[in-house]
């Protein structure tokens, strides 16, 4: 570990792949070459000399020679890539520019790169043309880039140890870097510390030399207790994302700078027992429950995101009263459900489920018994939400009458008909829909009084919740021959994973058309939910924005600039806001905008204050009588 009490460290950084995202050779050579129809085939070989020379694979002049003889570049080049390496600095470098400013005297930059390019981007950062030690290059008089300059140690094997020596500098040194010239300073004694810098590449080579992984720069900030602009690293944030939701949600989490984990499957309460500690962000989707045990036992969770609509199987009051906001995706896969039970009733209807079998066993049974048109029939929608009330639309324009029933008030959409109850309904639907939601008190919903009801022959579908039915109700009634058919995609057990059987007692009756939970499962919902979760979580996490959290009072307050960002969340009592503002008055810190937003456990308040703070204002606020979380955003 560093030491902290020592004086101040001098700070080395490397320039390609570790203060910009890039190698500057490689970009030059996209510019020169730009419109040569070897252009990519070029890029590609000099991008490998490249990273054979910093895995330290080939020595470093080697490497340098032979990528200047591919190059053919120009001095008329370097402008542009001058422009096009301002836009590359590594992000958390760019968003901590200060900490160049505040220790230019302490910071070099020795890079095997070339000084043409290198000073410019370092010097918009405050970093001293004197502190950059770098390669230059020779030109011809025509302006073409004929090599570099041989008597500059830096184009030389080992160019950066005899550069460290030559600069005799007076206290420890601290490297940063992606390339094996990197650590080589540290074996050769003149640092105290490397850090092999992995934001833009890891190199194996490297990083199994470093003293310090560094993924971002925001961690060494944060390891030396340097001033930082985020109050946390972002890589220390740990996502665990369960079920396989979209590829996408992992990507947007990396992007964000958060480390991800993948399970494929659900978890049961052991088995996310087991996994939840240091956990920040939860992903999961319908079948892993988060129970009160898991949220007492997830020492750091921030948030969870439901990638689907329903939050049943997430316990939301005991989230709300440790402070974790859920968020939820709640239009991203109506479609795919209105679509899927739209074909499910032409199905049902005309008796699909038992003759596709027969042909595939070779039975040709051709006959109209029992099978009808939906045109002019009922369809008897039970609960009007956003699946119910789209599903309504579609219908009636495939000829269907639509009559719903729900409990809250909800506008009539098209000629829809509102029933006053389910014994209105029920005994006038040909095909009686569920899309209810799964609220513990919707438990067995629909049992036999209600198949009862319904008419001789008719059809039911069930696309919401598996515990809404009385399952064992649904399969007398088909047996019976009372119902015409059924379609159910959601079950009260359902297998964790695909390698588990599925155990029913709807198997094998007649015209049931079972489906493993898909409604939600299509390219277009999948993608559109694992774009929409991430980002609630990340603007939650980085503004504290809370819009469409389900259990969390909704608070949107615009950014400030030059202001200090605070997130208090406390139990609901009264005098809590009144105490953190007398906190912030004792320590004389000005309010630049303040919001509160209560319900009927938690209150949450987001601070905008002016940049004059110090840790025992932090410390006080943390210390205020029921608190449950507090956070300094930026
Ligand atoms: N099969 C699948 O893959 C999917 C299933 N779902 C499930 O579909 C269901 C509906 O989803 P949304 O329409 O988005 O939900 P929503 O919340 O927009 O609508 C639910 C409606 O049901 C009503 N309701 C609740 N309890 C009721 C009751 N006892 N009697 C009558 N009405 C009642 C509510 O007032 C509300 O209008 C949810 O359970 C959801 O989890 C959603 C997406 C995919
Ligand atoms: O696709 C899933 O995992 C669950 C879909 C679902 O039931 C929902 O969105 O509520």
């Amino acid at each position: 570990m560093p030491d902290l009490a020592a004086p101040l460290p001098y700070f080395v950084f490397d320039f390609d792949s570790t203060f910009t995202q890039v190698e500057g050779l490689d970009e030059l050579a996209e510019i020169a070459l730009t419109g040569r129809p070897d252009q990519a085939e070029k890029v590609a070989a000099i991008k490998a000399l490249t990273d054979q020379g910093m895995a330290g694979e080939i020595g470093f002049q080697e490497s340098l020679a032979r990528r200047l003889a591919l190059l053919g570049a120009q001095r008329q080049h370097l402008a542009p890539l001058v422009a096009r390496l301002q836009g590359k600095v590594s992000e958390s470098i760019r968003r901590n520019g200060d900490f160049f400013r505040r220790y230019a005297d302490r910071i070099y930059v020795v890079s095997s790169g070339f000084r043409e390019f290198i000073e410019p981007v370092v010097a918009a950062y405050g970093v001293r043309p004197d502190h950059v030690l770098a390669n230059t290059f020779t030109f011809d008089d025509a302006g073409n880039i004929t090599g570099c300059d041989a008597s500059n140690v830096l184009s030389r094997d080992g160019g950066k140890i005899q550069q460290l020596r030559d600069l005799q500098l007076d206290g420890p040194v601290y490297v940063l870097g992606d390339g094996y010239t990197d650590y080589q300073i540290r074996e050769a004694g003149l640092a105290k510390r490397f850090y092999a810098y992995t934001e833009n590449v890891s190199r194996p080579s490297v990083v199994a030399h470093a003293d310090q992984v560094l993924p971002t720069f925001d961690e060494f900030l944060y390891q030396l207790k340097l001033p930082m602009t985020l109050s946390y690293p972002k890589n220390r944030i740990k996502v665990l994302l369960l079920e396989n939701p979209d590829a996408r949600a992992a990507e947007l989490f990396r992007q964000e700078g958060y480390q991800v984990e993948l399970v494929a499957g659900a978890l049961d309460e052991d088995e996310l027992l087991a996994r939840i500690e240091g956990v920040s962000i939860l992903g999961i989707r319908s079948k892993t429950h988060v129970t009160e045990k898991v949220l007492a036992a997830a020492n750091r969770l921030i948030a969870i995101g439901a990638f689907c609509i329903g939050t049943n199987q997430i316990d939301l009051p005991e989230a709300m009263r440790r402070g974790v906001a859920v968020f939820n995706a709640p239009f991203s896969n109506t479609r795919s459900v209105v679509e899927l039970t739209l074909a499910e009733l032409i199905v049902l209807a005309r008796r699909i489920p038992e003759k596709n079998p027969k042909m595939h066993q070779g039975e040709w049974d051709k006959s109209a018994k029992g099978a009808f048109e939906v045109r002019g029939k009922t369809l008897g929608i039970i609960g009007y939400g956003n699946i119910g009330a789209q599903l309504s639309v579609v219908a009636e324009a495939l000829g269907l009458k639509v009559i719903y029933y729900d409990i809250a008030e909800k506008l009539q959409l098209g000629n829809a008909h509102k029933a006053v109850s389910l014994e209105e309904l029920l005994p006038q639907a040909d095909i009686v829909t569920l899309h209810i939601d799964g609220r513990p008190e919707n438990q067995d919903f629909f049992g036999a009084q209600h198949f009862a009801l319904m008419k001789p022959g008719a059809l039911f579908i069930n696309n919401a919740r598996g515990h809404v039915v009385d399952v064992p109700a649904l399969a007398a009634a088909l047996r019976s021959g009372h119902l015409g058919g059924a379609a159910v995609d959601v079950f009260p057990h359902e297998p964790k994973t695909n390698a588990e059987a599925f155990e029913s007692e709807l198997r094998h009756l007649p015209n049931v058309l079972l489906t493993p939970h898909i409604g939600g499962s299509t390219a277009e919902a999948q993608r559109n939910i694992a774009e929409f979760v991430p980002e609630r979580i990340m603007q939650f996490i980085n503004s504290g924005n809370t819009q469409q959290s389900v259990n969390f009072p909704n608070i949107l307050l615009p950014a400030q600039q030059q202001a200090h960002r605070l997130i208090h969340i406390h139990a609901n009592v009264p005098g809590v806001l009144a105490r953190i503002n007398n906190v912030l008055a004792q320590h004389h810190v000005n309010i630049l905008g303040q919001y509160l937003k209560t319900n009927e456990l938690v209150g949450y308040v987001i601070t905008d204050i002016d940049k004059a703070y110090d840790q025992d204002v932090i410390q006080a606020l943390r210390e205020v009588e029921h608190t449950i979380k507090f956070r300094v955003l930026y």
